[in-house]
């Protein structure tokens, strides 16, 4: 048997079933969701706005319970969030009135794991971001793709294995979008994180991911799945969109969403 499907995936998601109740109905937002993210993985989600994306993630997150179905992180079950996953969104929430470092430190704070060695961790990754000379800023002098950096290294000071990130280039303008995901997939790679991705963009998700998820709506649910062949992957982003082999998949991926948006409407 293969040695991998034995061991416990990093992310399982067993027959996931999700209901937004309220007092007027009940929504079903996803419905029998299977998925199994290995350690070190980068996966991607992509289909129509309300498929059920961001769901998904607040569900890996602890942040919501499955009303049917099995959330498991390394075999154990989501109960609640948990320091071991990390959360990045659009917007970087970022205090105005704190200097980048004391913004980073309050990750830490939060956390209650702030000690000289985290603090260390925390300043190193500042340099590797490429933002050690803005530490005593504050972010209203930051660019925001700077900002999105500076949000990365919070989250990434907190040493979460899991990274969920929700559009977190979709706010930047299109130069600063390509150079962040570079930076951001290398990190990401460097420290061997497992992450789940969340975009609009299908050229971000082929470029960034190992396998590619479409979601299509009502109820959400995953249509197909395209695994990103090594040549593509083992690239930085910027370069896997150069490659021959890229836009044959950038096709197959657009028409299944075609497929998933024309079923949807
Ligand atoms: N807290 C909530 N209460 C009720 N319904 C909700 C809630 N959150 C999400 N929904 C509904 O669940 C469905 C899935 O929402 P979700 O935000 O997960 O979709 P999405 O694919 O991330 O959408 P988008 O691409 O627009 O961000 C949508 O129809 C949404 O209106």
């Amino acid at each position: 048997m293969n040695q991998l499907l034995s061991l416990p995936a990093k992310i399982e998601l067993r027959h996931v079933t999700h209901l937004y109740v309220t007092t007027s109905r009940a929504f079903m937002a996803v419905r029998d969701i299977n998925l199994r993210v290995e350690e070190g993985e980068f996966i991607c989600l992509v289909g129509p706005s309300g498929c059920g994306k961001t769901t998904l993630l607040s569900l890996i997150a602890g942040l919501e319970k499955p009303t049917a179905g099995k959330i498991l992180i390394e075999g154990r079950p989501v109960e609640g969030t948990s320091r071991q996953v990390g959360y990045m969104l659009q917007q970087d929430f970022l205090f105005n009135w704190r200097t980048i470092e004391e913004n980073i430190f309050l990750g830490l704070d939060i956390q209650g794991i702030r000690n000289r060695e985290t603090e260390a961790y925390a300043l190193h990754l500042l340099e590797e971001m490429e933002l050690a000379d803005v530490r005593k800023a504050y972010p209203s002098q930051l660019s925001g793709g700077m900002r999105q950096r500076v949000a990365l290294v919070r989250t990434l000071a907190c040493q979460p294995d899991i990274l969920l990130l929700d559009e977190p280039f979709s706010a930047l303008d299109y130069q600063t979008k390509l150079k962040l995901e570079d930076l951001i997939f290398s990190a990401l790679r460097r420290h061997k994180k497992t992450a789940v991705l969340v975009t609009h963009d299908l050229s971000e998700s082929i470029a960034m991911g190992d396998r590619v998820y479409i979601l299509a709506r009502n109820p959400g649910r995953i249509s197909s799945e395209v695994v990103v062949p090594a040549a593509i992957r083992e690239a930085l982003p910027f370069d896997a969109r150069n490659h021959p082999g890229f836009h044959e998949l950038f096709h197959q991926v657009w028409k299944e969403m075609e497929v998933v948006s024309d079923a949807a409407k």
